[in-house]
C-alpha cells in the first residue's frame, strides 16, 4: 500500500517511523510519502491561507497550492488513482468497517488541512474524477488534521496482511465486523497469576478453550452494557444465543 499524506507539518508524522507502521514501512509492506504543502505556494511568504468569502472567523486554506499539490502526487502514477481522504470534523465517522474498506486500496492520499479547512471547491474539483472521502475520527474538535491521519494511517496499517504477525489477528478486535462488530473487547491478563492481591480469573487458568470463549464473550457483553449501551441495540440478534440472552 502507498500512503501519501499534503501537509504544512509533515515533521508531524516522525511517529509514522516507529512502531508497527515503521516496520511495516521498513519491510515494504507500506510506503509513505510526506508532501510540505508551501513547496507549491509561490509567493515569497509561501502563504496558504487567506480570509474567509463572507467573512467570520479564522482562515481558509488557499485552492492553488492544494490544487497544485494534489496534481503533484496523481502525477507520481498516472496509471492509478488514489482514494483521497480529507480528515474534517464533518465527515463520516471513521469506523473499524471504513478502515477495513480502505486497507483494500492500494492508494490513499491523505489531505490534512489547518485553519477552517480547505477551500471547497479543491474536493470538488477532484471529487468528480476521484473517490474523495470527507471523515472524522470523532465528535470533538481538533485544530487540524494531522493527528486524524496519525490515527486513520495507524489503524488501516495494522490491518495490512503481515503487519500485526501471526500472533494476532484482527478478526477479534472490538468492533471488527462479524461476531465483535458493535462488541467491546473484555478484560485481558498476563503473568504473574496474582499481583497485590488481584487473582487472574480462575476460568483463564483452567486451559478449557470453550469456557474460556464463552467467559470472554461474557465480559465482551458486560463491558459494552457498561461502556456503550448504545452498541448493544445495534447487535445483530443472529449473533446472540441463548446464553448472551441471559446476562
Ligand atoms: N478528522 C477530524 C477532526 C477535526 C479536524 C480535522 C481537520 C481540520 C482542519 C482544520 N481543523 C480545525 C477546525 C476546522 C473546522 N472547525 C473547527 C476546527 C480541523 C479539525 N476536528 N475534529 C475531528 N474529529
Amino acid at each position: 500500500m502507498r500512503i501519501d499524506i499534503i501537509s504544512i507539518f509533515p515533521e508531524y508524522f516522525a511517529p509514522l517511523d516507529v512502531s508497527l507502521i515503521g516496520k511495516a514501512r521498513e519491510r515494504g509492506i507500506l510506503d509513505v510519502h510526506l508532501h510540505q504543502l508551501r513547496d507549491w505556494a509561490h509567493d515569497v511568504h509561501r502563504t496558504v491561507d487567506d480570509t474567509p468569502y463572507g467573512g467570520g472567523p479564522g482562515m481558509v486554506m488557499k485552492p492553488e497550492p492544494w490544487g497544485e499539490a494534489i496534481d503533484a502526487v496523481l502525477a507520481a502514477d498516472q496509471d492509478a488513482r488514489p482514494r483521497i481522504i480529507v480528515p474534517t470534523p464533518s465527515g463520516v465517522p471513521f469506523t473499524q468497517r471504513l478502515a477495513m474498506e480502505y486497507v483494500a486500496e492500494p492508494w490513499l492520499l491523505f489531505t490534512p488541512a489547518r485553519y477552517e479547512g480547505i477551500d471547497s471547491r479543491v474536493m470538488a474539483e477532484y471529487g468528480s474524477r476521484l473517490c474523495v472521502d470527507e471523515v472524522s475520527i470523532g465528535d470533538y474538535v481538533l485544530a487540524g488534521g494531522e493527528a486524524a491521519v496519525l490515527v486513520m494511517v495507524e489503524a488501516v496499517g495494522r490491518l495490512l496482511p503481515g503487519v500485526l504477525g501471526n500472533a494476532r489477528s484482527a478478526v477479534d478486535d472490538s468492533f471488527a465486523p462479524g461476531e465483535m462488530e458493535n462488541l467491546l473487547e473484555g478484560p485481558v491478563y498476563t503473568k504473574p497469576p496474582e499481583w497485590r492481591g488481584h487473582e487472574v480469573p480462575e476460568i483463564l487458568l483452567s486451559g478449557h478453550h470453550g469456557k474460556i470463549a464463552r467467559w470472554r464473550r461474557d465480559e465482551a457483553l458486560r463491558r459494552t452494557a457498561r461502556n456503550r449501551a448504545e452498541l448493544l441495540a445495534a447487535l445483530d440478534p443472529a449473533t446472540l444465543d441463548k446464553h448472551d440472552r441471559r446476562l
